[in-house]
């Protein structure tokens, strides 16, 4: 006997959480480089959130594990290819926006090939932990940042 039956689980992308909210699936990378600097892309205008600081990633499309959307989006947004084995689950974000609840895996990058430029004209920037707190974030991200900062230093 199944232990859920499929009417529990409800559809993929369909799962409302407690208050209602329609669950969003969001897998991000904190890519690091050499230095111990993580890349931070800014949401560019015209976007919810728009300004602020995220770590790159996109929504995860149905069928998707969440390592094949950010070897999808890396390479759509980014311009940089990542191999799915190069990623390390590092830890996640569960967050209630207004009109949704986020749930975001967040993993950490070391390796890629390519030089990540903004190919949707978003801004992008280097940034050291310690120094996360000065950026504008989502708020989902905020718990994150400490995470990197003992993580990383
Ligand atoms: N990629 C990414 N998204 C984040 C982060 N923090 C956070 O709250 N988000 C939210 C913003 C968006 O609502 C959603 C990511 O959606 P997306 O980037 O794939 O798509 P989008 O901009 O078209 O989203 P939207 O305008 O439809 O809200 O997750 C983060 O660190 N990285």
């Amino acid at each position: 006997m199944a232990l859920i039956e499929d009417d529990d689980m409800g559809c993929y992308g369909m799962q409302v959480t407690k208050h209602g909210l329609p669950a969003v699936w969001v897998s991000a990378v904190a890519m690091v480089d050499i230095d111990g600097r993580v890349l931070m892309a800014q949401r560019p205008e015209g976007k919810s959130l728009a300004g602020l600081w995220e770590f790159p990633g996109g929504k995860v499309e149905e069928g998707e594990t969440p390592e094949a959307t950010l070897v999808r989006e890396l390479h759509e947004e980014l311009g940089v290819d990542i191999s799915e084995s190069c990623l390390a689950p590092f830890t996640f974000a569960s967050h209630s926006y207004d009109d949704f609840h986020l749930f975001m895996p967040l993993y950490l990058c070391r390796v890629w090939k390519g030089e990540p430029h903004g190919k949707e004209g978003q801004k992008l920037k280097w940034v050291y932990p310690h120094k996360m707190v000065e950026l504008p974030m989502p708020a989902a991200d905020v718990p994150l940042i400490a995470m990197l900062r003992d993580f990383l230093s």
